[in-house]
């Protein structure tokens, strides 16, 4: 396929989507809008932004993990084949707000239930599409809570709600899989002031792309 695939990862408030925004908006004018693409998981299309709405509604907090986890992949196999398959076959290069390091690091090790077991049920949703490039916004799990209560406080999803712990938990697992596949994934410091860490992104895409940036 002809397509970039880059997806964007980390903990809670390390500032993916401000990240995103920016980069977006000048690849957009590099490029040109149609030649682009931004999806988020989990959601990006009509039926995964359905699964979005039962996964963080603050009400489902009796949700079974494991029907945590089959509900990510669900929502994630919907987005490859609606949207992913066919954006990257149009040459497009998609931008998407998390993928299936999420579940490694926040089902797998934060709720327990085993990387290599989700990585498993994952590989039956994605069948084997993997990003080109991902980009990990590295930030301590206090500071990442902090901007969310700071700024976000309207807005506070049922992760979001999970104890300190979890999302250290979530964290090693992101420092985890940044070792495990470094030519793939690229560890940013997302505690940087928002300017420098898009400096940061942009110069690793360029590095990965030569025509980007
Ligand atoms: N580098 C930064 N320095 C200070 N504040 C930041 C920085 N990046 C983002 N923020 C602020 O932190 C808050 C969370 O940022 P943002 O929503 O972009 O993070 P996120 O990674 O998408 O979070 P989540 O995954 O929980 O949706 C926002 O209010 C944003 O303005
Ligand atoms: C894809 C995916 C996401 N999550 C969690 C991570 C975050 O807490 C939310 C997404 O919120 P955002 O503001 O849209 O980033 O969902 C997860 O636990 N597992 C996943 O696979």
């Amino acid at each position: 396929m002809d397509g970039k695939f880059i997806s964007f990862e980390g903990p809670d408030g390390a500032g993916k989507t401000s990240v995103i925004r920016q980069i977006q908006e000048e690849l957009e004018q590099q490029l040109g809008e149609e030649e682009l693409m931004y999806i988020r998981e989990p959601g990006g299309s009509r039926i995964s932004e359905e699964i979005r709405q039962l996964l963080f509604d603050n009400k489902n907090t009796d949700m079974d993990p494991r029907t945590e986890a089959l509900l990510f992949a669900a929502s994630r196999r919907q987005l490859v084949v609606s949207e992913i398959i066919p954006g990257l076959k149009a040459g497009k290069v998609i931008l998407c707000d998390r993928y299936i390091d999420s579940s490694i690091a926040y089902q797998g090790a934060g709720r327990g239930l085993g990387e290599r077991e989700i990585w498993t049920i994952n590989q039956f949703a994605i069948d084997g599409l993997m990003p080109d490039l991902t980009i990990y916004l590295d930030i301590e799990s206090e500071l990442g809570l902090t901007r969310i209560a700071k700024h976000r406080s309207n807005q506070v999803n049922r992760l979001d709600r999970e104890k300190l712990a979890f999302h250290q938990t979530v964290r090693q697992s992101y420092l985890r899989l940044q070792q495990r596949y470094p030519e793939r994934i690229k560890l940013i410091d997302a505690s940087q002031p928002l300017p420098a860490v898009i400096n940061d992104v942009k110069a690793t895409i360029h590095d990965r792309f030569s025509e980007l940036f």
